[in-house]
């Protein structure tokens, strides 16, 4: 379906905003913090997963001062739809795992196929370790492995279909400078 401009504009301004850029900023720079203290001598490898946490890792990245090597991957399964389906990898990481330290960074854990699905590639492999950095985390009881959560997680929101800060509603508002949730979605 395509979707004609003053539709779009329309789901921007009757969104509900969850979470302010100013909130937002300061997630990022506590999870900047947690990072700094846990991953400072791991010399690790840090995995921007494209198209969603491009934001969140340009805004992150720059606050880990320490050594790291900066990558990405690209898995997706929503398709800018607003219902997941099978994971499709568009990009795999080229970077050798072996006995490297992991940082990946998404910008929303919603039932966590994707990231689970990372994870283990990730250690399949022969990661030392791996872990994970999202900005939101989405309340619900639908994750793909219960209990299941970052290592690393700015916010959690409401079981809402959210845009912003790197997410997409059917491809566009990644860039609006907030989190917003559609209207009744
Ligand atoms: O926890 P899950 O239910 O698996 O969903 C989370 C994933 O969905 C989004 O990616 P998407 O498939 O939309 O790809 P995109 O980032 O390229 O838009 C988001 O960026 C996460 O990677
Ligand atoms: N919004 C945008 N992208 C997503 C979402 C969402 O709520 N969940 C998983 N990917």
């Amino acid at each position: 379906m395509s979707l004609d401009m003053e539709t779009i504009q329309q789901v921007r301004a009757e969104a509900d905003c969850l979470y302010t850029k100013a909130e937002l900023d300061t997630a990022i720079n506590r999870l900047a913090s947690e990072i700094t203290n846990e991953l400072a001598d791991k010399n690790p490898i840090a995995f921007c997963v494209m198209n969603g946490g491009l934001i969140f890792a340009g805004q992150l990245l720059p606050q880990l001062d320490f050594p790291l090597e900066v990558s990405y991957l690209h898995a997706t399964r929503y398709l800018n739809e607003t219902n997941g389906g099978e994971l499709f990898w568009k990009a795999k990481p080229e970077i050798s795992f072996i006995d490297r330290d992991i940082l990946i960074i998404d910008d929303i854990l919603d039932e966590g196929h994707t990231l689970s699905a990372i994870i283990q590639y990730c250690q399949h492999a022969g990661a030392n370790a791996v872990y994970t950095a999202v900005l939101i985390d989405k309340d619900h009881n639908r994750k793909a492995i219960p209990g299941f959560s970052a290592n690393y997680t700015g916010l959690k929101c409401a079981d809402r279909f959210i845009f912003g800060y790197g997410m997409d509603y059917k491809g566009y508002w990644r860039n609006a400078p907030g989190i917003f949730a559609v209207k009744g979605l």
